[in-house]
């Protein structure tokens, strides 16, 4: 699924339109009846108070036809008109007519603060005052409108968007963005809902298929990449029958320092579950009988230094090498990356203290190998590639760094973005019991061992972030997400390989990112 921008989905609503030949009253029509089937198929019938606030635009046009419908269905329910300007919609006033044929309850026109109705706990509000046509930060009266339902307990279920939240913008005032338990967005999500500052105020989200033209939609450069289970089932290289280990490549770890050897033993077996079909480990001397017992499938090369990384010395032609985790930043490790990245021709991931290194000493940035994997945490990237002001300058700046070195960066949240140039591609898979020690160490193995069974640098990011938060999502569903440790998304990752072509159950919606 695509992540498109505000201006390519009015675009995408104009040509379809023509294609299709129905009038823009007709799609609204079929976008606030989808939003009312979702609504039935949940409320049941429910005699819950529902008060719906329209705006006077389309999202408000949105919010009247999910009222009418609603009210025909016998739903106990309130229209309330956010009235902040004369300069109403078409669709707006023609729904705005219609609901008059259904009820004798017009719907009320709010003008100030003194028409703010009491909210209580067990309302369900329907948020429908403005969508994806937002062009200016809420003030006066609307804002303090937002905030009003923003206090109340009472569900919130937004339309589109929450209000005041833009679609591919950063917010300008955190008090003026309705806080949505539930958002329902028309055919696809909007980036702000995968953003740290933004995503908040999404919380879940279910994508309505309202029969945009698909054909325009794939002409179209996307903002973002979203990649769930369809777009993993075609990243995967089935095995041949005659393949054997060497196909599967030869994967160098160089990882560990005294007191951190246990990010070598992860990034190892990482790499062995992801299928690489050798993984030799480089660690300073004081991990040898470590290592050896901890996964004896590995071969180990030491170091000459007992406690660190000095010098990697070794006879053969890896064919990916992972490099960083919990390596420490001595002067001599320093030394010892400048001369590894001599390796050109070798895929690198390059992780945790190596990008420390890297940020403290820029001059290596110009060593970077082509098409290096870069896995940084969001501390890491800051001091990578400076301070940003905003989730979209983060991204602008993240994209012209991938540009500039030719790297591709992963950065890493509760939605992970893999920025390759100034393409965007977002993770769905993985939990908040991911955030726990050696989660990015199991990352770096299972992305090198993917770079060694021939997958190119971009594919086995995206891949490798998918199988590791699937890995997460299947250990937290058998042992809570609370209890997951580093080497349970480790254990997992084959449960995530077998799951790519288990046929799941059909699902009401398109995406359901309830995580
Ligand atoms: N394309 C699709 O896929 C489909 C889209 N559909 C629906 O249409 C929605 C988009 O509708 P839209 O374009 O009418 O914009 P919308 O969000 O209702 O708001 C615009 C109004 O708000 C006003 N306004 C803006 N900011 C303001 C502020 N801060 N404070 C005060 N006023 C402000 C602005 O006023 P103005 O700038 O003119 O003063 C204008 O009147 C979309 O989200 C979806 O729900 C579906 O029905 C079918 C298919
Ligand atoms: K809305």
């Amino acid at each position: 699924m695509k992540v498109f921008s505000a201006e390519q989905l009015y675009n995408a609503d104009k040509v379809t339109i023509e294609k299709q030949g129905i009038t823009s009253e007709a799609l609204m029509e079929r976008a606030g009846k989808q939003i009312f089937q979702w609504l039935h198929k949940h409320l049941n019938g429910a005699p819950v108070p529902i008060r719906i606030f329209a705006g006077i635009g389309n999202n408000g046009g949105d919010g009247l036809v999910i009222g009418r419908l609603l009210i025909e269905h016998g739903y106990d329910v309130v229209v309330y008109v956010v009235n902040c300007s004369d300069k109403r919609s078409d669709n707006f006033l023609l729904n705005y007519n219609k609901i008059k044929n259904v009820t004798k309850n017009w719907p009320i026109l709010m003008k100030s603060e003194a028409d703010f109705p009491k909210i209580n706990d067990d309302d369900f509000i329907v948020d429908a005052i403005f969508g994806i046509g937002l062009n200016r930060c809420p003030g006066g009266w609307v804002k303090k409108l937002i905030l009003h339902l923003n206090q109340s307990k009472a569900f919130k279920l937004a339309v589109d968007i929450p209000s005041g939240l833009y679609p591919n913008l950063p917010i300008e005032d955190k008090n003026a963005v309705l806080k949505a338990d539930h958002t329902i967005t028309f055919q696809t999500p909007k980036l702000a809902f995968f953003l740290p500052e933004t995503a908040a105020y999404v919380s879940n989200f279910d994508v309505l298929e309202i029969g945009l033209d698909i054909q325009f939609l794939q002409s179209v450069e996307p903002l973002a990449q979203l990649i769930a289970k369809p777009q993993a089932q075609l990243f995967y290289k089935q095995r041949n029958k005659f393949d054997h280990k060497g196909t599967f490549g030869h994967v160098l770890i160089v990882a560990g320092s005294y007191g951190k050897l246990g990010a070598a033993v992860l990034s190892t077996k990482a790499a062995f579950k992801a299928g690489a079909g050798m993984v030799t480990t480089f660690i300073p001397k004081c991990g040898y009988n470590i290592l050896q017992t901890t996964v004896p499938e590995a071969m180990v090369i030491t170091d000459k230094e007992e406690e660190f990384i000095s010098d990697i010395a070794f006879d053969f032609k890896p064919s990916a090498i992972a490099i960083g985790m919990g390596i420490g930043k001595n002067t001599a490790t320093v030394e010892a990356l400048k001369k590894v990245f001599q390796n050109k021709d070798t895929p690198f991931v390059i992780d945790a203290d190596a990008l420390n290194i890297i940020s403290e000493n820029k001059t290596l940035l110009k060593l970077l190998p082509k098409n290096s994997v870069l896995t940084p945490h969001p501390g890491e990237l800051k001091r990578l590639i400076g301070t940003w002001e905003n989730d979209y300058h983060k991204l602008e700046k993240a994209k012209k760094f991938s540009e500039k070195y030719k790297v591709v960066l992963i950065i890493k949240g509760a939605y992970t973005v893999i920025v390759y140039g100034s393409k965007l591609y977002i993770n769905t898979t993985g939990n908040p019991g991911m955030g726990t020690a050696g989660s990015g160490d199991a990352l770096s193995g299972i992305i090198a061992g993917l770079l060694s069974q021939g997958y190119d640098a971009l594919l086995a990011a995206v891949f490798g972030v998918y199988l590791h938060g699937k890995a997460g999502d299947i250990a937290g569903a058998h042992l809570g997400i609370d209890a997951v440790m580093a080497g349970d998304i480790i254990n997992n990752v084959s449960e995530a390989y077998l799951e790519l072509f288990k046929i799941d159950e059909p699902e009401k919606s398109i995406t359901n990112t309830t995580k």
